[in-house]
């Protein structure tokens, strides 16, 4: 079985082409394919789909979680197809549970994905390292809670999973902690939900340039994102949002026969 490797600023899935829709992908072998010890390392598996002509992309959590959506792994997805020669350079559309995206690869290599609306649903509290921090719950399709705080995000510690209101997100949420560097210019941590702390969450950049700007009440406007892993280029419009960034395929393989049969 085919499995590709890539990367959107250092967010790593392993991406499995399953174009009819084949594979049982349990929990156990997403929990194995993602361990970088006994398996081959990521945050996340990506599994291609193609459903009468519609590209799909199911996207789950190392923990073997499923999730609506996924900004990095979108990019990581639409290079795979351009790549494998699926798809021509260039504008095509990708199916993913929060809904249909538009993605236009370009020559060198990054990607733009059109994410949807940036939804600002109120505001809440993270309790991260001990400390509480106000921020906005925003719908990215899939749910964020992403803080601004004059503390440099440096300083956190984020190997403990951060509190939140169990009310407010019922389904669990991705933490961002949010620094303005500069004009139009953020530096973003993030907490993932079913992963733990990535060197960079798509849908997270695009909460955090949305939370950044509701806290100045306003609801469009573009923003710099630094993260650990690089730098991406967010855009918040009135009804929806785009997130330019790299994306990386890194390697190509097969899995073993015997190794994944037995995690069935
Ligand atoms: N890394 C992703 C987000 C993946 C899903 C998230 N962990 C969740 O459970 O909602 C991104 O780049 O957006």
């Amino acid at each position: 079985m085919e499995f590709v490797k890539g990367h959107g600023t250092e967010n790593d899935f392993v991406v499995l082409p399953d174009l009819d829709d084949q594979l049982d992908l349990t929990v156990a072998r997403v929990q194995a394919l993602c361990d970088r010890q006994r398996g081959l390392g990521a945050d996340g598996v990506l599994r291609v789909v193609r459903t009468d002509g519609k590209w799909f992309m199911d996207y789950r959590n190392a923990d073997g979680s499923i999730a609506e959506m996924c900004g990095n792994g979108l990019r990581v997805f639409a290079r795979y197809l351009v790549d494998a020669g699926h798809q021509r350079q260039g504008e095509f559309v990708v199916g993913t549970r929060a809904g249909d995206r538009t993605v236009v690869t370009h020559p060198d290599g990054s990607v733009t994905n059109d994410m949807g609306p940036a939804r600002v649903m109120g505001t809440s509290i993270a309790a991260v390292d001990g400390q509480g921090i106000g921020g906005f719950a925003v719908d990215v399709g899939n749910p964020h809670l992403a803080c601004v705080t004059e503390d440099p995000v440096e300083g956190f510690s984020l190997t403990a999973p951060p509190g939140f209101d169990p009310v407010m997100f019922p389904h669990g949420v991705n933490v961002e902690l949010i620094n303005v560097i500069g004009q139009d210019a953020l530096r973003m941590r993030v907490y993932e939900r079913g992963v733990g702390e990535t060197r960079s969450c798509g849908t997270g950049t695009v909460a955090s340039v949305a939370s950044w700007l509701a806290g100045q009440g306003r609801t469009t406007g573009s923003a710099t994102v630094d993260v650990l892993g690089g730098q991406v280029f967010v855009t918040i419009e009135p009804t929806t949002s785009t997130l330019t960034g790299p994306a990386v395929l890194v390697a190509r393989g097969e899995l073993d026969k015997s190794w994944w049969d037995a995690l069935a």
